[in-house]
This record gives C-alpha cells, sequence and structure tokens, in this order.
C-alpha cells in the first residue's frame, strides 16, 4: 500500500519536473473573496479547486470507461485558450479608472493607498494575446487528458499522426495549442517531431462567417439592449454608489464601465499574477453578483440563449463533431480507427454556442435586465461554464452493447438534456439531436437575403 502510494506521488513529481512547470510548486495564493464571480474572466482553477494542490490531479475514476468491456475509439475535444491579457477595449476601460482614481480617491484606507502606489502596467498592444499562465493552463491539460484517456492521446498515436490540431487563427488559440503540444511532448520527451497544427476559422470561429449573426447581433446596437438597460438599473446604481462612497469620488464621475473596469482589475490581477490585488477591496460580494451578472447578460445574449441566431450559428461545428464521431465508429467497424482524437482551440464565443445548441444550462425564463433577483440559482453562469481554458470533449466508446458516449465539461462529467445516462447509446444521442443532425444548416440558417441587410433588427 506503503509503496503504491510512494510511486504515485513519485510519478505525478516526476511528471510535474518533466512538463517544466514553473508554476506546479507554487503556494497557493491568496484568493479573492469574489473570484468566482468572474465569469469569463476567471480561473480555470475556480472550477476545479483540487487542481491547485496538485495541477496534474486526475481523478481516474471519474473518467474510466462506462463499463469494463467498454473501449475508447475517438475524442473530440473543444476548448477555449488558457488564460489572457484584456483586450484593447478593456485595458482603455482600465486606464480611465486608474487615473479617476490616482487623481481624485481620497481617504485612509490602507488598501487605497495600495491602489495609489499600484502601477499601470496593461498596455494597448497586449490586445488579448495570452499570458505565461495561459501557457501553463494549456501544457497541464494537455498533460492530465492523456493521463485521462490513455488509449486516445498517447506517444504512439501522436508520433503516428493519429492526433488532430485545429485552431482559431487568433494568437491567443494558435499559442494554446502549441502549449497542450509541448505538455505532451514533454511528457514523453518527444524532441524530433514538428508542432503540427491546422487554422480553421470556419469551424472555431464561425460567427464571423455567419452574415446573419454578425449583422443582426454583432453590429445591432439593439441585439444588446438588456446589457444596457442593465447598466442603468437599480442594482448597478447601488455599486457604483458603493464603490464611489469608498473612494471618495463624486458618483456622477464613476460610471458602470468603471465598476466593471475595477472588477475586470481585480480579475486580470489575479487571473495573470495570482495577485489579490487592493483593486479587489473596491469590491463586496454583492457588488460582485451584480458584475459577474452584467457579464452573464452579455454572454446569454451575444452567445447564448438571447437570440436564435447566436446558437445557429455553430451548426458548422456541430456538424463536423458529429462527422469525426461518425467516421471513427465507421473506421472501427471496417478496419482501423485512423485518428484518435481531435483537439480543437478556439474561444468562449466558440463553446457558448455551441452548449446553448445542445440545449445545455438553459433557464426557463430568460435572463433580463429586470431579473436579476429572480436568476440567482441561474443554470446560465459563465464562471462555472466558460473560465479560461474551459474544454467539452465527447468520448466515443465501443461496447458490448454497441457505441456510447461520454462528454465531459471542464473535466467532469455530464448527461445530455433530458437523458438519465451519463454515457447513453452513441444512436440515442443521435436520435436526440436529429432535428440538429438533419438541419441546422449553415447556408439556410445565416444567409441574409441581400434585401434585409439595412434591416436587420431583432
Ligand atoms: O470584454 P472583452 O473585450 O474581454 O471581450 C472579448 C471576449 O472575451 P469574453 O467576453 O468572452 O470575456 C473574447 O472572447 P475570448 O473567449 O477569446 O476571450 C472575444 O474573442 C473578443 O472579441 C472580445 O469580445 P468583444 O466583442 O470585444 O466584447
Amino acid at each position: 500500500m506503503k509503496t503504491t502510494y510512494f510511486l504515485a506521488n513519485f510519478f505525478i513529481t516526476s511528471l510535474s519536473v518533466m512538463v517544466g512547470l514553473s508554476f506546479s510548486k507554487l503556494a497557493r495564493p491568496t484568493i479573492p473573496a469574489i473570484a468566482h464571480h468572474f465569469g469569463t474572466k476567471g480561473r480555470y482553477e475556480e472550477v476545479n479547486p483540487h487542481l491547485l494542490d496538485d495541477i496534474l490531479f486526475v481523478n481516474k475514476s471519474l473518467v474510466a470507461p462506462p463499463s469494463l468491456d467498454c473501449r475508447a475509439i475517438h475524442m473530440v475535444s473543444v476548448i477555449r485558450h488558457g488564460t489572457r491579457y484584456p483586450t484593447t477595449k478593456n485595458v482603455k476601460k482600465i486606464a480611465r479608472l486608474f487615473d479617476l482614481v490616482v487623481s481624485q480617491a481620497s481617504g485612509s484606507a490602507s488598501w487605497l493607498n495600495d491602489i495609489k502606489i499600484w502601477k499601470m502596467w496593461y498596455t494597448e498592444d497586449m490586445d488579448g494575446r495570452l499570458v505565461e499562465k495561459g501557457r501553463y493552463d494549456h501544457r497541464h491539460l494537455a498533460v492530465r487528458l492523456a493521463q485521462s484517456f490513455p488509449t486516445l492521446i498517447s506517444e504512439d498515436h501522436l508520433r503516428a499522426n493519429r492526433i488532430e490540431f485545429i485552431t482559431s487563427s487568433k494568437h491567443r488559440c494558435v499559442d494554446s495549442v502549441k502549449a497542450f503540444q509541448e505538455g505532451l511532448h514533454q511528457l514523453w520527451d518527444v524532441q524530433d517531431m514538428d508542432y503540427k497544427h491546422y487554422v480553421d476559422d470556419s469551424l472555431m470561429r464561425f460567427f464571423d462567417h455567419c452574415e446573419k449573426f454578425v449583422e443582426s447581433v454583432e453590429k445591432n446596437k439593439t441585439a444588446l439592449k438588456e446589457v444596457e438597460r442593465f447598466k442603468s438599473s437599480a442594482e448597478m446604481d447601488a455599486v457604483r454608489r458603493k464603490i464611489s462612497n469608498r473612494l471618495q469620488i463624486p458618483y456622477d464621475q464613476f460610471t458602470p464601465d468603471m465598476a466593471e473596469a475595477a472588477f475586470f482589475l481585480c480579475s486580470y490581477e489575479f487571473a495573470i499574477k495570482s495577485e489579490n490585488s487592493p483593486w479587489c477591496d473596491l469590491l463586496d460580494e454583492s457588488d460582485a453578483q451584480v458584475l459577474e451578472y452584467k457579464n452573464d447578460l452579455k454572454q446569454y445574449w451575444k452567445r447564448g440563449y438571447g437570440h436564435d441566431i447566436n446558437r445557429k450559428s455553430s451548426c458548422p461545428l456541430f456538424h463536423d463533431i458529429f462527422k469525426r464521431l461518425d467516421k471513427a465508429a465507421n473506421d472501427y467497424r471496417f478496419g482501423e480507427v485512423k485518428k484518435t482524437a481531435t483537439i480543437q482551440v478556439g474561444h468562449g464565443e466558440t463553446l457558448l454556442p455551441l452548449l446553448s445548441l445542445m440545449s445545455f444550462y438553459k433557464d426557463k425564463k430568460p435572463l433580463t435586465a429586470e431579473n436579476f433577483s429572480s436568476q440567482h440559482n441561474r443554470k446560465f453562469r459563465t464562471s462555472q461554464i466558460v473560465p479560461y481554458a474551459a474544454n467539452l470533449i465527447f468520448v466515443l466508446y465501443e461496447c458490448s452493447d454497441g457505441l456510447r458516449i461520454q462528454l465531459f465539461l471542464n473535466e467532469k462529467l455530464m448527461t445530455f438534456p433530458n437523458m438519465n445516462h451519463s454515457a447513453p447509446l452513441y444512436e440515442t444521442v443521435r436520435k436526440h439531436y436529429s432535428k440538429l443532425l438533419n438541419g441546422c444548416d449553415f447556408n439556410k440558417e445565416c444567409n441574409v437575403p441581400q434585401s434585409n441587410l439595412r434591416n436587420t433588427e431583432l
């Protein structure tokens, strides 16, 4: 027993050393009390806190095949890029907040002093690029997935080109896929191989290619009207009032964007540098709940259930996933499975429409500017669904009673909506989604008749 324990620990420690993980042995950082409200700007560790103790930990029993007679034959993983810098738009907002606070805030609180000596280090050219922590996210995720599904992600398969890597063209995604590959190469000490990946924006950035989405949501000022309305809600007003009081800055100078910038600053300093920055002291739990809701509203109306086209724009990716699973099933039946795994790296805006298309995290009532208080227990909570490095993994198994499928979100087993089996028959899942599999045609859903191009009000 003791020997097994020792060997297991030795293996894990050796793995950490092998993959050159500078963060592996970091002391647990002090976590801001509001960190679980950071939404799409949240750390992966908030949804899997055990990784703080051991970044390579895999609970084998939770990723085991559905039964002993099952053999994994293919996996498709859709993964968000790792931790990144703020986008230019948000660096500008942060700079405006910083200038206001440094020039106008007063008071004797020690955190205010810490804020005043804090140096603005974000620059506009950082523009959403992957940070070192983001590489760390993907290197370790790769190792954990290789441990979870060793028959699909293995050195032999990597060498034989049976693992396919696809990414969005954005620098943060390309750098993430490279970090993922690095994790595998270091794990197996592979030195003589190229890092091959394909850029495919029609799959990973389908939203840019869907004209109806671009015209009626992306470019349409009224598409996110619930977000705009929430900015001037009583809840948001209260947050602004509280923060401006804490800083002793006139309320009317402290805009909703500034409240959001403070929240973002707290989240970026934490996600990028593992620091509980003094900016976090500007916000309490109830402020964070309001700002979290504001971000969830944006995601809901831009990427989720808010508008039908948000979900439908992901039809190409949905079809592609099932095409890969079908192909693996077919290859298996008639010989050998050629590809064992597909690793696809994209964005929050890749995952959320796909999850919504598949009916996950759907609330009975839509999220609106008015119903913050009644949406307290909402399912659509991006902090839980799409932190940095969020991943959705489909695993297809050949079992004695046929093909079965498991689905994992952020390495946790999920059940398909309205199905009570955690590894249903593949055929049952195909039937469940038959309408989408037989329809959900990108051209039909996304094309806008030329005559409608000027009138895209929803
Ligand atoms: O609020 P920002 O500027 O960070 O918004 C980003 C998106 O980040 P998110 O809203 O998901 O937190 C970013 O998605 P990501 O998954 O790549 O991080 C998206 O690609 C980018 O276009 C920004 O969206 P926006 O259209 O400027 O709001």
